[in-house]
């Protein structure tokens, strides 16, 4: 199967699913998402408000104008969890929901950090085995790609969406790639 649109065409399929149409372009609108990871173990937030409400994930949020994704995902993990890391890119995911504009989340991994974990308004902190990853509490399409992510493996991946209501969103098609192994 052909990469969707949106994705950088030199990819090759690691996971797909669903069914339909991809969704229409439309304007892209950045989020960062960061994963601290530390020995065996992962950081997650348990989401107390907004997108994403009482699901876990890792800690960011809207990039803000005149701030890159990676000066936006180290303020929103200090926001949200008190820490600081050596951040790099580790893949990206386009978030597609109809009629919104795509949200193009960076998605950034450390393996150590500084300073003191703290919950914050907007998260919940708390430490997981990276074998027990509380997927059945996550988006549903993080259990795709997470993994490549503990491994260091470059991704990207589009995730299509229907809305029934403002927190009910239904998975229609997904899509991961990875670069190819140069041969
Ligand atoms: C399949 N879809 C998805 N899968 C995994 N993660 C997803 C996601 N869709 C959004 N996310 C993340 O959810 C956070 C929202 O952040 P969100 O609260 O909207 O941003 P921000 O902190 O700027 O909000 P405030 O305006 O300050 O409340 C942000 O980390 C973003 O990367």
């Amino acid at each position: 199967m052909s990469v969707p649109p949106g994705l950088p065409q030199n990819l090759s399929a690691f996971d797909e699913g669903g069914s339909g149409e991809w969704l229409p372009e439309a304007p892209l609108k950045l989020y960062t998402n960061a994963f601290v990871l530390h020995g065996d173990k992962i950081l997650l937030g348990l989401k107390k408000r907004g997108l994403g409400v009482n699901k876990y994930n890792g800690f960011g949020g809207k990039v803000e104008s005149r701030e890159s994704t990676l000066e936006a995902a180290l303020r929103e993990l200090k926001e949200e969890s008190g820490i600081t890391a050596p951040l790099e890119l580790a893949g990206t995911l386009l978030f597609v929901v109809p009629g919104e504009k795509w949200a193009h989340i960076d998605i950034f991994r450390a393996e150590n950090y500084s300073g003191t974990v703290t919950e914050s308004e907007e998260m919940c902190p708390e430490w997981f085995n990276q074998a027990s990853i509380p997927y059945e509490k996550m988006w549903e399409t993080d259990r795709t790609w997470l993994p490549l992510l503990l491994s260091k493996r470059p991704f990207a991946v589009r995730a299509d969406f229907g809305r029934n209501s403002a927190e009910n969103y239904t998975l229609r098609r997904w899509w991961v790639g990875v670069h190819s192994p140069t041969v």
